[in-house]
């Protein structure tokens, strides 16, 4: 059950960098913090992860596909974007102004690189192909080497989700393979996520260039680019840049903000987890902030990424954790026979979500 909390505990996986793996003590000891945390606030801060790659990597990759021109990006964008398009699940969805201005936000998905054999692909039955293969931007606007290290980001993360599925299972009194059957043809979805500066004035009166702009009074209404919802899958593992502006909500309705710890990464558990749990872990509501329009000019004493990041506006990247698309998800109660199965839950959500929606 949620509880009232004003920070989120930090767990530290150092045990994981170990060369020669975990100790099982050291095992038990952090399937017990997270179960703690899972059960109550639903969120957690994870650090010392066993990821190669660091912050700058992955917020550099994100600013270099965004500075993609948006001609480049559309020709990447999902059929309902850019209906010449042939993909409808992978690819980037460009912000959509006119139709959510607290949902505002471009991005760019990507699956697991192993392709599904068609034999192997469930049957289709829906505009969405859940398991169509990743699309990229043309070798002469983009590197094959981005491309290769979002691939292996991926494959990095996805390992690192395993890793903690294996615990929650032992923090559920299961043994550490007890979820492997979810990760066959595993959905997860890797997200470059660009939220653009937010203009706190009416939009016909000029923007300020002024670095010295007051920010909002507390009484003005909370501006937001991403509107409150809980994450779909089994786990979400974000990394947000130093912007700040994610918002989780306590049992009383109150929203406490998740500051920016560097070289951290957030976790969270999806709704489809919480019921695999039987209701003990809790998929928890959060919503982001619209980051403010300060076109600050850069000085001496800014190191060019935080002048680049305050000028485009925040920079996120989760990654839904997900099980296959025919995968039957169960409560580990007695009582859940009949389960769901993970493409219809998904398609079920996705219908109002404005990464698959076009205005
Ligand atoms: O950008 C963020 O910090 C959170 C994004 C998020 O909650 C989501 O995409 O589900
Ligand atoms: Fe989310």
């Amino acid at each position: 059950m949620s509880t009232i909390f004003s920070s989120l505990t930090i767990v530290d996986l150092a045990p994981l960098q170990n060369a020669s793996g975990p100790s099982i003590s050291e095992l038990q000891q952090l399937s017990s913090q997270l179960h703690d945390v899972f059960t109550t606030t639903g969120f957690a801060y994870l650090v010392n992860t066993p990821l190669t790659f660091t912050h700058a990597d992955v917020f550099g990759l994100a600013l270099e596909f965004f500075n993609l021109p948006l001609e480049e990006k559309m020709k990447l964008a999902k059929q309902s974007f850019h209906k010449e398009n042939h993909n409808t699940y992978r690819g980037y969805f460009p912000t959509q102004p006119t139709e959510a201005s607290d949902n505002l936000k471009e991005g760019f998905e990507i699956g697991s690189s192993q392709a599904i054999t068609t034999s192997s692909k469930p049957r289709q039955d829906s505009t969405f192909d859940l398991s169509e293969p990743n699309v990229w931007p043309s070798e002469d606007t983009y590197p094959t080497s981005s491309r290769q290290r979002l691939e292996q980001f991926y494959s990095e993360m996805q390992s690192l989700s395993s890793a903690l599925l294996s615990l929650l299972a032992m923090s559920l009194g299961k043994p550490p393979s007890f979820f492997e059957p979810y990760l066959t043809h595993s959905l997860s979805t890797l997200r470059l996520l660009h939220y653009p500066p937010c203009h706190t004035k009416p939009s016909d009166s000029p923007i300020s260039l002024d670095a010295d702009t007051p920010p909002p009074e507390p009484s003005d209404p909370v501006k937001l680019s991403c509107t409150p919802h809980t994450d779909s899958g089994i786990l979400t593992l974000l990394h947000q840049d130093s912007t700040g502006g994610l918002e989780v909500q306590d049992s009383a309705g109150k929203w406490v903000p998740v500051p920016y710890i560097p070289e951290s990464i957030v976790v969270n558990i999806g709704d489809l987890m919480a019921r695999v749990s039987g209701g003990r872990f809790v998929a928890t509501m959060h919503r982001v902030r619209a980051p403010a329009a300060r076109m600050v000019m850069k000085t001496d004493e800014e190191d060019d990424d935080a002048a680049s990041r305050t000028k485009f506006g925040r920079f996120s990247v989760p990654f839904f954790f997900e099980p296959g698309e025919g995968c039957v998800v169960r409560s580990v109660e007695e009582d859940d026979a009949e389960g769901v199965v993970y493409g219809e839950h998904m398609r079920a959500k996705m219908k109002t979500w404005v990464e698959y929606n076009s205005s």
